[in-house]
């Protein structure tokens, strides 16, 4: 028997670091498979896992959903196929819906010895009442779905603020366990904890989600009939990720000085003028004949150094994007 196990979050949740904490403290010496699916994204932390000796499999044609289902469950398939893993790690785009994942997973679950270990939902404490308020059909979805919910950052949040977010999450998720511990000083055996709670209460949430009477399946629905996902619609107003956000990637030979990289960052996470950016991540060359890494996310970014690649790549998810604002700011 497989375990599987969901990784969800919003775009720059944590979904990544946390998979790397959960491979270094708590499924060590087991035979991994890491699925990703990226909605543009750069997969840029690839390194890390590779090195762990983790097989990798990207998605990168777009978010599981309706349409992609079918091609999430060969994925799938052909992964327990090929390396007969004890656990099956997937992180799904951060616009992705938990309950689109979890059907496709008991889709394949009809013919292939696998069973869901823990529906885990990264949320990041500092966003997670402006994500509720704004991209709420997806922020909802991965919360109300999740049998283990964990906030990051709260490194960085008042006692008060931790306290609110957990309130918040617990209006939409009364059952999950919730890891409100900064992660620096969360151990491997506290995790532990936390997901075998999530995994008694997984039946429950199966349940839970049969009778909900929606399709999860991400269409825009303005009469009754059929998605093409075999449920019945009554009028529901759902959403393609791609109906709502826009991913932006370019690749990029031009040498980056501290001065540009500091100016370009800045602006995405300070200023609107380049449409609601929430999410960004690159690899660059850099004047000095250095090689960078980015991450963004709204008000916060980090630098690395990054290894050499073949190209410069940087790629930028949000709303409203303004590409050739986007174009002249990263000197494209
Ligand atoms: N200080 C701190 N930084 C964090 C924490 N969680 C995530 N980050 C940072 O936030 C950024 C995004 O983290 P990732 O793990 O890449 O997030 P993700 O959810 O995989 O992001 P996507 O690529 O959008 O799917 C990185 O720069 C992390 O270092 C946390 O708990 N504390």
């Amino acid at each position: 028997m497989t375990k599987v196990d969901i990784i969800s979050g919003f775009l720059g949740a944590g979904k990544t670091t946390f998979i790397k904490q959960l491979i270094e403290q708590v499924f060590t010496g087991e035979k991994l498979v890491l699925i990703e699916n990226e909605f543009g994204e750069i997969g840029i932390d690839g390194g890390f896992l590779k090195d762990a000796g983790i097989e990798i499999t990207e998605m990168n044609s777009g978010c599981i959903c309706c349409t992609l289902v079918g091609d999430f469950s060969k994925a799938l398939q052909k992964v327990l196929e090929e390396y007969k893993p004890d656990r099956v790690l997937i992180e799904p785009s951060g616009v992705g819906k938990l309950s689109d994942i979890v059907k496709a997973i008991e889709d394949v679950k009809k013919d292939a010895e696998i069973e869901i270990s823990g529906r885990i939902t990264v949320v990041d404490g500092k966003k997670a009442v402006l994500y509720l308020k704004n991209f709420g059909e997806f922020f909802e979805d991965q919360v109300k779905h999740a049998s283990t919910i964990v906030i990051s950052r709260t490194q960085m949040m008042s006692g008060e603020k931790i306290e609110e977010c957990v309130h918040i999450l617990r209006e939409e998720n009364a059952e999950a366990a919730i890891i409100s511990t900064p992660w620096d000083e969360l151990s491997g055996e506290a995790v532990c904890r936390a997901l075998d709670h999530g995994a008694e209460i997984e039946e429950f949430l199966q349940n839970h989600s049969e009778h909900e009477g929606e399709c999860g399946c991400g269409h825009h629905h303005e009469h009754e009939g059929e998605c093409g996902c075999g449920h019945h619609h009554h009028g529901h107003h759902h959403h393609h990720a791609d109906e709502i956000f826009t991913s932006w990637g370019k690749e990029t030979a031009h040498k980056y000085t501290d001065e540009e990289l500091d100016f370009l960052l800045k602006a995405l996470s300070e200023t609107e003028g380049y449409g609601t950016i929430l999410r960004s991540k690159g690899i660059i060359p850099m004047a000095d004949g250095t090689w960078k890494q980015f991450d963004l996310v709204p008000e916060e970014y980090e630098v690395r150094e990054g290894k050499a690649d073949y190209t410069g790549r940087v790629c930028v998810i949000g709303t409203d994007l303004k590409e050739e604002e986007l174009l002249k700011l990263f000197h494209i």
